[in-house]
């Protein structure tokens, strides 16, 4: 609703003056009749009804401002406007009296220079009796024979016998005050508006607030209200309407700000108290622990997410054979439940792919999937990864501590690779967070409660570790809940032909399509179904790889599988006769064990790389960590034989 402007004219004149100012300008200006008390009255009523601001003059003026309880503009008195009655005036006496507040006197000495008659300024606050003794006296005393004044002036003037003249304000200060007063309705509005803001937003506010003054209720909020079910708590007395636990919590010692947990009409909330500085004004904000607890949650959950994601499904695990359709819905199956799954199978048959996709399949789809390796890291790193680490917990700790990747997989799932290659101290540390569900990380003393999904994998024996003391018996039963046995391609060989033509297909449309299709000749697949295959799917992939980089035509035969064969230095697909590599050594003899000739294979891989790991595994068809096994195994037979052997 607009704010409304109402004029309150002491005199006929300014009444009608100010019509036509309205009129002239377009402005919305409610005119009103009515000197002094009656002004007064009016301009109470227009309030009443929702006037904003009022506009008077002189008398009415002053005594609006002092009782209408709104803004009220004055309608000035300017030079022009006294000149104006002086000139009158001077028509109808010989020596003229001007009455009024100071504004109106004030520089009248000013003008007597180029007036024609003598004037006398008489300095009166209204219609007091001091103010009508000062009149008597000029008119007696000093000669005055015409007054000059406001309305009052001009009624006093009146009873005492003496011509007068009104001041009238000019159009122009009417138009000015009616120009100010819409600058205070405008300011007003705005004003308005941000309270009205403020207030819904307070009112609409998740948690509950509310301000004390003493023992009084200054404010409560409608959240808190509809919590302790009352439509209005202001001014009454705090224990006559709030709970007394909010009224014990608000009024305990120390002062200043505490917080505590307390219960309010039936919600559970995390209290703060504020002192507002004044004595007595305390404010108490009210947060429901649910959601406290709701939000901790999405925080700790954005955070993970970040690079925490599982980008495989289960359509990208290819292979129409019964072994491993069988897998797929045995997963598919665990998917459902949140208990913890082991995976076992050799490497490269696709067990974090089955991981990836149990979790997408899984409640926990939205949140995080954080994988580890625990055979890549050394074992202090290992530790610190899983568990996080406090401020100071060792040298070169991270300023502000870290979180451990237990904690940035909450409310989603931690992938545990290679788990049987954890330390055993790391291992006793990882049974206390799954048995606990809390992690409490190094150097720390406050317990994290972590709600993490897990999946463990491995290529190890691990029962057979457990039986060597290698591996925790009470972590291996906690892990091994629901047990996936993924299958070696060797096992499977009629899932190469699709797999081939699958991966072949991604991996050239993975070059943007660079170069011809690749189509391959069927008759190769009895060739690469008789391969053994150690390096499973990720031996294959490399091969399509390889394949999709070489075979310029797109056409694959024969030849280039026999190229990729000779390429590849694996002993049980190198012929004895094979060309060495560049920097190769000599081959093994003949009655070199299986084991010989994959270490010299590896050896040999290992020059041919310059040392990288990465691509001699990547070569080899092995991942990283199987390549990183051997060569820790070979290391230690060598320690333990007595002689060294380098592979590193
Ligand atoms: N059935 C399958 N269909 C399509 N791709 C597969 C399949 N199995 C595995 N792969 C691919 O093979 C590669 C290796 O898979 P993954 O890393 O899941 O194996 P892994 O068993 O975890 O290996 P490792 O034990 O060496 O870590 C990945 O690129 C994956 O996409």
């Amino acid at each position: 609703m607009p704010m409304k402007i109402v004029l309150i004219a002491p005199y006929e004149n300014l009444a009608r003056d100010a019509e036509e100012v309205c009129r002239a300008y377009g402005e919305r200006v409610e005119i009103l009749l009515g000197r002094m008390e009656e002004g007064v009255r009016l301009g109470r009523r227009a309030v009443a009804e929702g006037a904003a601001v009022l506009i008077s003059r002189g008398g009415t003026c002053l005594r609006l401002a002092e009782q209408a309880g709104v803004p009220v503009v004055e309608i000035a008195v300017t030079a022009y406007d006294v000149l104006r009655a002086l000139t009158r005036a001077a028509e109808r006496g010989k020596r003229i009296g001007v009455a009024g507040f100071t504004n109106v006197i004030d520089g009248l000495a000013e003008l007597r220079p180029i007036l024609r008659v003598p004037v006398v300024p008489i300095e009166i606050t209204g219609e007091d009796e001091e103010s009508r003794r000062r009149l008597e006296a000029a008119v007696r005393d000093e000669g005055v024979d015409c007054l000059v004044g406001d309305t009052s002036v001009v009624m006093q003037g009146a009873n005492l016998g003496v011509p007068c003249v009104l001041i009238e304000s000019g159009k122009t200060a009417i138009w000015s005050a009616i120009q100010e007063a819409k600058r205070i309705v405008a300011a007003r509005m705005a004003e308005r508006r941000v309270q009205t803001t403020l207030r819904t937003a307070i009112d609409r506010a998740n948690q509950g607030l509310l301000v004390l003054d003493g023992g009084t209720v200054a404010f409560a909020n409608r959240t808190l209200l509809a919590w302790i079910g009352r439509d209005t708590c202001a001014g009454l007395p705090a224990r006559q309407c709030l709970p007394p636990s909010l009224c014990d919590f608000a009024d305990a010692a120390p002062e200043g700000h505490r917080s505590d947990v307390i219960r309010v009409g039936g919600q559970l909330c995390f209290a703060e108290r504020h002192c507002l500085g004044e004595e007595g004004r305390v404010m108490v904000v009210l947060s429901r622990v649910e959601e406290i607890e709701s939000a901790e949650r999405q925080v700790r959950q954005k955070r993970a997410m970040g690079g925490h994601v599982a980008h495989y499904t289960f359509d990208d695990l290819y292979g129409p054979s019964r072994a491993m359709r069988a897998v797929v819905a045995r997963a598919i199956h665990f998917a459902q439940t949140d208990s913890s799954v082991l995976i076992v199978g050799e490497t490269g048959t696709g067990k974090e792919v089955l991981a990836q996709s149990i979790h997408n399949a899984s409640p926990r789809a939205r949140g995080p999937f954080v994988a580890v390796n625990c055979a890549a890291l050394p074992d202090q790193l290992l530790e610190s990864e899983l568990f996080g680490y406090e401020d100071g917990a060792f040298t070169g700790a991270r300023r502000g501590g870290k979180p451990g990747l237990f904690e940035l997989a909450h409310g989603g799932t931690i992938f545990l690779d290679e788990i049987g290659e954890t330390p055993l101290h790391v291992q006793q540390r990882l049974l206390r967070v799954l048995q606990e569900r809390q992690v409490m990380r190094i150097g720390g003393e406050r317990v994290i409660p972590v709600d993490v999904r897990v999946i463990a994998a491995t290529n190890q024996p691990l029962w057979q570790f457990v039986q060597e003391g290698k591996f925790r018996k009470d972590l291996f039963f906690r892990i091994d809940v629901l047990r996936l046995h993924t299958v070696p391609l060797r096992e499977r060989r009629e899932d190469i032909p699709e797999l081939t033509e699958r991966l072949l297909h991604q991996l050239w449309y993975k070059r943007k399509g660079v170069g011809a299709r690749p189509r391959i000749d069927p008759a190769i697949y009895p060739i690469l179904q008789d391969y053994h295959w150690p390096g499973n799917v990720r031996e294959l992939q490399n091969m399509c790889d390889y394949l999709v980089a070489t075979a310029g035509s797109g056409r694959i035969g024969m030849a280039e599988i026999l190229d990729w064969l000779e390429h590849k230095a694996l002993p049980d697909t190198a012929p004895k006769e094979a060309p060495a590599a560049p920097g190769t050594g000599e081959v093994p003899p003949v009655d070199a064990t299986l084991e010989d000739v994959e270490r010299w294979a590896v050896e040999r891989m290992l020059q041919h790389t310059g040392g990288d790991l990465t691509r001699a595994a990547q070569t080899l068809g092995i991942s990283r960590t199987t390549l990183w096994r051997k060569l820790k195994q070979w290391q230690a037979d060598a320690g333990s034989a007595g002689h060294g052997t380098n592979l590193a």
